[in-house]
């Protein structure tokens, strides 16, 4: 902690820095509560003691590979350490069984080949250096010795790398469990291959990352008795529901509008689509283009990963008639009608965009219109229809949208979990959960009240596991040791579930 160790002339310690977050620097004169540093960068500062911390002088060229092995376990010391290993390509360090991984933005080729996942196979934790092989090997071995399932939590926030790593995670336990097959091709196959339709339909360009998921996923691998993957199913959470009618530049809506609208000509007429830029849903923001990416080619690697994994064309029809259709819908304008409080559409175009989106959904124009324009409350007497003022048609529109897009999307989930099969009878299993992770904006909803709330519940998780547990432990066995604070957001979930 802080200024209750021995800061003296000559010590080398950590000051706190505007721009750096941390500088390091030597102490040279020490007056009452203050100490005088020279910084690594040739400054002269004056601190309090307080507000300094050592720093160990001895580090290793490739840092510490265990956090919980540093001499000086604070902010600095381990953000120190992260720097040091990274710039060396070393992504992974752990705290103790946790494992910290960093967002290499590049391809590090020797993370995932064959002989490193041969290297883990069987390696005691801490064995080797630190990686997400072992930790998944660890939990694979613990449910085999033990009989228990066993999860992942992967989390981080938004472009940290935890959608890559869950896909690091699942292609080890394929790899330890492997060989299932069903219909020619093995459950970790299909798993893997689902995920390029779910990113299609759940992920988008936001301000972070340029393939944001935007939902939660847990993914349950089934064992046998034997250790083999006999199943798996995929559980998605909170797809973020607002984007679909609402962005801001320069975020896109989901990827597969895009896809579509690049489509080749043929698909193009039939959804009777055109420009993006001229979809209502999609206009809001002036990011059309993601760099590096070719919508015409991933509408037809969606397509290509759909026929994979055993959605049939007549479905993958239906699927995109629906993606359309939600694009027509955002370009149904209103204006008002000739009573008060009533709505009419604005213009032909209006008119032509609800013809596509009835003829796309396969229903009726006039009761599609209806039910936008007019409303049904239930009242004693019976059913009392009104109109509405164009405000609330829009509000109807948008909220369409929005389900109708959610409902494809769960469809979607299930039809990839009918074709991966589950194993009803698993005795075990492996679950790995990707969570997006806290959020706040300037405006924020409903969704970021219930994204931050799951975070809450895994750090209330983590705290539970790490620190109180942990700490009742050494109680039992009357270890001497100190009380380590944390900050228990107990209070926090109290606040939210008891009301
Ligand atoms: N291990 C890795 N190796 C190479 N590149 C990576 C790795 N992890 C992440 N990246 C890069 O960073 C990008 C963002 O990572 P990823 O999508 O996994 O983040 P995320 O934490 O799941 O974000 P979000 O919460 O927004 O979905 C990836 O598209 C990829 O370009």
């Amino acid at each position: 902690q802080a200024g209750t160790l021995n800061i003296v002339v000559g010590s080398h310690v950590w000051l706190e820095d505007k721009d750096l977050a941390w500088i390091d620097g030597e102490v040279f004169r020490i007056e009452g509560q203050n100490a005088h540093v020279r910084t690594t960068n040739g400054k002269t500062v004056t601190a309090s003691i307080s507000n300094i911390h050592p720093k160990d002088t001895e580090v290793l060229s490739d840092g510490i590979d265990d956090m919980t092995r540093l001499s000086y376990l604070h902010e600095p010391g381990v953000l120190d350490n992260l720097a040091v290993r990274y710039a060396k390509n070393i992504i992974y360090t752990y705290t103790g069984n946790i494992l910290i991984a960093i967002n290499p933005f590049q391809s590090l080729p020797h993370i995932a080949e064959p002989s490193t996942m041969e290297k883990y196979r069987g390696a005691n934790f801490g064995e080797l250096d630190p990686h997400v092989f072992a930790l998944a090997d660890v939990s694979y071995r613990q449910m085999m010795n033990e009989g228990k399932s066993n999860s992942i939590l992967v989390s981080g926030e938004s472009g940290a790398g935890k959608t890559e790593t869950t896909k690091l995670l699942m292609r080890y336990l394929a790899f330890l469990g492997g060989r299932s097959k069903t219909g020619g091709r093995t459950v970790e196959q299909q798993v893997l291959e689902s995920n390029p339709v779910l990113e299609a339909f759940g992920n988008a360009k936001t301000v972070r990352n340029n393939n944001s998921s935007r939902f939660g996923k847990f993914v349950e691998i089934q064992f046998d008795q034997s250790g083999k993957i006999s199943g798996a199913a995929i559980r998605t959470y909170l797809l973020e529901r607002s984007r679909v009618c609402q962005i801001n530049s320069p975020e896109r809506n989901y990827h597969c509008f895009y896809f579509l609208c690049s489509a080749p000509p043929e698909d193009i007429k039939r959804y009777k689509l055109g420009d993006p830029s001229s979809f209502h849903y999609l206009n809001q923001s002036s990011c059309i283009k993601v760099d590096g990416m070719s919508d015409a080619e991933e509408y037809l690697a969606t397509r290509s990963a759909m026929n994979t994994v055993g959605i049939t064309e007549q479905e993958q029809e239906a699927t995109f008639r629906v993606v359309a259709a939600v694009l027509h819908l955002g370009n149904l304008n209103f204006v008002k009608g000739r009573d008060a409080d009533s709505s009419v559409l604005k213009d032909e175009k209006a008119k032509f965009h609800l013809n596509a989106a009835a003829e796309l959904l396969m229903c009726d124009r006039e009761k599609l219109e209806n039910a936008l324009i007019k409303r049904k409350i239930n009242t004693p007497e019976g059913v009392i229809t009104t109109t509405v003022d164009p405000n609330s048609a829009t509000v109807s529109r948008d909220g369409l949208a929005k389900q109708i897009y959610c409902r494809l999307f769960d469809w979607l989930v299930n039809r990839l979990n009918a074709s991966i099969g589950q194993d009803a009878h698993s005795a075990r299993l492996i679950g790995v959960l990707d969570i997006y992770g806290f959020e706040s904006f300037k405006t924020n909803s409903f969704e970021q009240l219930c994204i931050n709330f799951t975070n809450e519940k895994l750090q209330q998780h983590f705290n539970q596991n790490v620190f109180k547990m942990e700490q009742e432990e050494y109680n039992r066995e009357q270890i001497d040791w100190s009380y380590i604070e944390f900050v228990d957001n107990q209070d926090v979930l109290d606040l939210i579930e008891r009301f």
